[in-house]
């Protein structure tokens, strides 16, 4: 198997600073922003973001993580709806993911959080977009193009979920 290490540990905390100030920039700030990463590692994406604003902006941003599986429409098995535990009525909000793809998990977490109120509007932050989109779904904030083929992997690493910090692409058995 051939793989290629495409972010290391720096290389991530930089992206997702600058994503982080992009993301104060865009808004002309951060009132009325929610950060809602997409579990699992979107999750603790959104929580570094939250924490990075913080350094930045001195204020501490709404942060909730958001379980999508109930409304993917590419699964056999149906899965309950989620626990409905904060409410993005009138926010911006930012939705996080690792990475994206065919578009299918930020189009199940578009209809997932019409559950949680009518947001006053929906951003999407995402650590890499690889390409080959399903579905008219682009991100506002990206922290690194991969132009990939079909046939290989990106694999996300997070110190919270795996031990250390790294994006690679694998091709091959
Ligand atoms: O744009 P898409 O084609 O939907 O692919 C992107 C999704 O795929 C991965 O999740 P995966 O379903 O592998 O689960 P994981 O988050 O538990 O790794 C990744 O975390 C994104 O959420
Ligand atoms: O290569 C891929 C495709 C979808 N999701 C990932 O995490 N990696």
């Amino acid at each position: 198997m051939e793989k290629k290490i495409i972010l290391d540990e720096d290389a991530m905390r930089r992206s997702l600073t600058r994503m982080s100030h992009e993301i104060i920039e865009r808004n002309k700030g951060v009132d009325n922003i929610v950060l809602v990463g997409i579990k699992t590692r979107g999750e603790f994406l959104a929580l570094r973001m939250a924490a990075l604003i913080k350094k930045v902006e001195g204020v501490e941003v709404e942060c909730h993580a958001m379980n999508i599986q109930a409304w993917r429409d590419d699964l056999d098995e149906k899965y309950p709806l989620p626990e409905i535990d904060f409410s993005v009525k009138d926010k911006k909000v930012i939705l996080v993911d690792d990475v994206l793809f065919k578009g299918r998990t930020v189009r199940a977490a578009l209809e997932g959080i019409l559950h949680y109120g009518r947001a006053k509007e929906v951003q999407l932050a995402v650590l890499v977009d690889r390409g080959h989109r399903e579905l008219p779904i682009r991100a506002d904030y990206v922290g690194k193009n991969i132009p990939s083929s079909i046939q290989e992997t990106i694999r996300v690493k997070m110190k919270e979920s795996d031990g250390m910090d790294c994006v690679t692409i694998e091709r091959g058995e």
